[in-house]
């Protein structure tokens, strides 16, 4: 899979991606990621990238025709690819949406903006807006990375140990169960007496009730088509 990523600030991009996972992913040659800066796409001597907004108000708009000299620059291999703007009014990114993406699309150009937005005609270039939550961020780029590294943890292969990505939480539906390592007893905390047992049927059903334990209390919005034997622990915990 290619990510292409489109930003005034390509070093954000570049330094996350060369640790953990993606960093192993790229090693790995399962996923390519190629940092545009717009910078590079404007006509100007000062490379300007944004101008005052028409109809006032406060802050900077970033121009059109960067984002458009570096989507057809990419455009020109003529290679299929979805173009993906992030923003705060786009449609919200879930781990759906991810499995969508990993599945869906080859190529991803992730556009970034900054400042106060983007000039509107961009949108007439792009597939999809998106955003990562309901929250305002300084620009896309955070975004970006999340996208990047959310879809390539489901690209067979990317992760060292297959059944993470499946257990990742969200994908059952519910949130991930707790998780304990060494030491057994750390000033007086100790781990769960069941997931010293050795018994994996009951390791498991703890589990799975601690899990739909926190996912009542903190996320109860995604308890959705439980299965039967979820649904009965659920009402255990009630
Ligand atoms: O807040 C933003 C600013 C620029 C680009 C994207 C965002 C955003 C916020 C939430 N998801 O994306």
């Amino acid at each position: 899979m290619k990510f292409e990523v489109l930003t005034i600030f390509p070093e954000i991009i570049e330094c996350y991606i060369k640790h953990g996972v993606l960093g192993k992913a790229l090693n790995k040659g399962i996923v390519e990621v190629k940092v545009y800066n717009l910078r590079d796409f404007t006509s100007d001597k000062h490379k300007k990238v944004d101008d005052y907004p028409y109809g006032g108000g406060a802050g900077m708009v970033m121009q059109i025709e960067p984002f458009y000299n570096a989507i057809m620059h990419l455009k020109a291999d003529e290679k299929p690819r979805k173009l993906v703007l992030l923003s705060p009014q786009g449609r919200k990114f879930t781990q759906k949406l991810a499995q969508k993406f990993m599945e869906e699309s080859k190529a991803m150009v992730l556009i970034c903006g900054r400042y106060e937005g983007i000039d509107e005609r961009v949108k007439a270039f792009v597939d999809e807006e998106v955003s990562i939550g309901d929250y305002v961020l300084s620009g896309g780029e955070l975004a970006a990375l999340v996208i990047i590294d959310s879809v390539v943890r489901l690209i067979p292969g990317a992760l060292g140990d297959e059944l993470s990505a499946v257990e990742d939480s969200f994908m059952k539906g519910f949130l991930d169960y707790p998780h304990y390592t060494r030491p057994e007893d750390f000033k007086g905390m100790k781990v769960p007496e069941v997931l010293l047992s050795g018994d994996h049927k009951k390791i498991a059903l703890w589990r799975k009730r601690q899990a739909l334990k926190n996912t009542l209390k903190n996320r109860p919005d995604l308890l959705k088509n439980l299965s039967p034997e979820d649904m009965r622990i659920l009402k255990e915990l009630c």
